[in-house]
């Protein structure tokens, strides 16, 4: 478990032989169409062709006017003028405002040269003839100007952004259909343990419901890339071999769970460790303690604990960031924060401890213990707890860091 040296590797030790591992495991670009880029990450700037707002229009329904016509008016001497337009958004040909005349003009439509305020509908009597303006707002109020959002030219989006419902939005505003991203590493999960069974299927005693792979290609996914499973693979160590290097031809990471520890069968370790290139290690972390990788004919490897809670704060802690920063993503890692403990605990000495929590204003309570087969615990976190390797115990109000993971309860 140790490494040569005869010590654990660090969590930064261990973070960056993966990270090195995956630096190149994002194979290339393609362009997808907006509408289908929820999630990816852009491989280009995407430049406005137009200005946002692409023209200066109303903010509100009611009357473009120039306020040296309309700056006067009150309750008591409302100002009365003829709607010489009436311009509904989408209308194309904008006639000048004359002095002395209003157009009534809708939220989003063109403001009409000459105009320099819009008086809102509320504070006349809405009249489409003439209208009696009852008082008016301070100049330029009520006008969203062309480029105030954003200049013609400037970088709406820059490469490397993810793409969430506001970038979408946005490209769309500059008028993209299409978008160059990163491919998504096809990223192969591959469980072992004889005691797995499928969810769905009956249990003999003894057997469990295979879970860590759905964890795993989940988590895939919402880090960027493609999972495919690999269920049932031969816990002979021959098939074994054969059948994941059949699969690897068309991966560009493998990450497997479970088969690393000290147990007589040991399929991944026994298999991928005889061929010299994976390497086994201890890292100085609770849960997530054996850890491994390499290469497995070229292609990235990494091995994570089968323990179900160990297995997911694996991923998060170093295949999440490795895959993240590969895909070109500046902030590869989750958000950090300082949060006050509801309650005391206690950390074994010499590794860092991440227990699952609920951050709540500030302050983080714990979520069930430090067994990494609590999986209904870890359901219900939306935070890993962080205890440094020097820290064994900790008060009730006592400063911890806290990583937010998201969580089906947020
Ligand atoms: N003598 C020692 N025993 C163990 C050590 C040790 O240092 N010395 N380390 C412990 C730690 S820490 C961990 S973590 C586990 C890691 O073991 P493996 O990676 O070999 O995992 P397995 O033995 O295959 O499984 C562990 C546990 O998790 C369950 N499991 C595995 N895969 C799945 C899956 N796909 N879905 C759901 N549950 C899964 C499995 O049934 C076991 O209960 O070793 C400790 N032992
Ligand atoms: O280090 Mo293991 O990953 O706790 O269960």
């Amino acid at each position: 478990m140790d490494t040569a040296a005869g010590r654990r590797r660090t969590v930064e030790e261990h973070r960056a032989v993966v990270a090195a591992l995956l630096a190149g495991c994002s194979p290339g670009t393609e362009e997808v169409p907006v509408a289908e880029a929820a999630g990816r990450v852009l491989a280009e700037d995407v430049l406005a062709a137009v200005p946002l707002p692409v023209f200066t229009n109303s903010a509100m329904d009611g009357y473009a006017a120039r306020w040296a016509d309309v700056g006067g008016a009150s309750a008591g001497a409302p100002v009365r003028l003829p709607v010489a337009a009436d311009l509904p958004a989408g209308r194309t040909e904008v006639p000048p405002l004359e002095p002395g005349t209003v157009h009534r003009i809708m939220t989003g439509a063109p403001l009409p040269d000459g105009a320099d305020v819009v008086v809102p509908v509320e504070s006349t009597d809405g009249g489409t003839a003439t209208v009696a303006i009852s008082g008016a707002p301070a100049a330029g109020t009520f006008l969203r100007h062309a480029g105030e959002d954003l200049a013609a030219g400037a970088t709406a989006l820059p490469a490397g952004t993810v793409l969430g419902p506001a970038q979408l939005g946005l490209a769309a505003s500059v008028g993209r259909a299409a978008v160059v991203v990163r491919r998504r590493p096809r990223v192969l999960v591959l469980s072992t343990g004889s005691e797995l069974v499928a969810p769905g299927e009956p249990l003999a005693h003894g057997q469990i419901h295979e879970s860590n792979s759905l964890v795993l290609a989940a988590a895939v996914t919402a880090a960027g890339g493609a999972a495919r499973t690999l269920h049932f693979v031969p816990d002979d160590v021959d098939q074994f071999l054969t059948t994941v290097r059949a699969e690897l031809a068309s991966a560009d990471v493998l990450v497997t769970s479970g088969g690393v520890s000290m147990g007589a069968y040991e399929v991944v370790k026994d298999a991928l460790g005889a061929l010299g290139t994976v390497e086994f290690v201890g890292v100085a972390m609770q849960p997530g303690g054996p850890q491994g990788a390499g290469t497995v004919d070229g292609v990235p490897v990494v091995t994570l604990p089968g323990n179900p809670v160990s297995s997911f704060v694996s991923f998060e802690v170093f295949v999440r960031p490795a895959l993240r920063a590969a895909l070109g993503v500046p902030g590869p890692d989750r958000v950090e924060l300082t949060a006050r403990l509801a309650g005391p605990l206690t950390s074994p000495a010499g590794r860092r401890q991440y227990l699952r929590g609920r951050f709540s204003s500030g302050t983080v309570e714990l979520v069930g213990g430090a067994g990494s087969h609590l999986v209904a615990h870890l359901a219900r976190a939306d935070c890993l707890v962080v205890v440094p390797e020097d820290v064994t115990e900790l008060p009730a109000g006592g400063e911890v860091q806290v990583v937010l993971i998201g969580g089906a309860l947020q």
